[in-house]
């Protein structure tokens, strides 16, 4: 199986308002894919809908080769946005401590070092979440995601408050891990952040999803 996801002929409104119509697209394994749009284009709708967080569509969204109303796959799946990241900041720990809790919720044996390398939060393994920068705390979301073994990962506007700089590095960060099987699909209303790492870029404009082209459109 090529593709991870795919979505076929989707249509969603809230109430009688139409958000997304006859979206189609596929994700492939291994592929690092970017949803662009403006704000209220419907990019954060159409994330809940693969999570399975909203049922009223029609047409098909398959996971995993599995229809998500019959397999949602949520196991397989790390959801990252900011809100969330910023939601660890009240975990009275620290990062080496809430990457060990987790291994150990999930049973695994593996070396905290090695995920607090993987993201780059080694010489801040002592600091407290509370402590964490944003750009910190979405690096702890995203050992999170490795430690949960996801086979995909959502990520919404998960750069929105990081400088450049940092953004850059997160994103590079993404590469790697889809080089590595890692399957990325990130929303996000900048252009300009992630036109230089995904493989492909998409743009919800109108309801409709369609391949954006580097150079159609610099500014969008
Ligand atoms: N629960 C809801 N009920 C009704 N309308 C909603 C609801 N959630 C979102 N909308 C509307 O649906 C449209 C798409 O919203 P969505 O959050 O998916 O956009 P977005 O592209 O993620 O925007 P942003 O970049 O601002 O986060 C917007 O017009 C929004 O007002």
């Amino acid at each position: 199986m090529n593709n991870i996801l795919e979505i076929k002929n989707l249509n969603f409104a809230y109430e009688d308002k139409n958000i997304l119509i006859d979206i189609n697209l596929e994700v492939s394994k291994g592929s690092f894919t970017a949803l662009i749009g403006k704000n209220g284009a419907g990019k954060s709708t159409l994330l809940n809908l693969i999570l399975g967080n909203l049922k009223n569509f029609s047409g098909e969204i398959i996971l995993f080769g599995d229809d998500i109303n019959k397999n949602n796959h949520h196991a397989d799946i790390a959801y990252i946005s900011q809100n969330k990241s910023q939601g660890y900041k009240n975990f009275p720990t620290s990062v080496e401590e809430s990457l060990r809790i987790h291994l150990s919720f999930l049973k695994k044996k593996d070396s905290v070092t090695k995920y607090l390398e993987m993201v780059g939060l080694l010489e801040h393994k002592n600091k407290a979440l509370s402590e964490l920068s944003g750009g910190q705390l979405q690096r702890l979301s995203l050992a999170l995601a490795l430690i949960k073994d996801a086979r995909l990962i959502l990520l919404d506007e998960p750069t929105a408050s990081i400088d450049d700089e940092f953004a850059k590095e997160f994103f590079n960060l993404l590469k790697s891990f889809s080089k590595n099987e890692k399957t990325i699909l990130l929303v996000s209303h900048d252009l300009s952040k992630v036109r230089d790492f995904a493989d492909k870029t998409y743009e919800i404009k109108n309801g409709t999803l369609n391949l954006f082209r580097q150079g159609e459109n610099r500014d969008a």
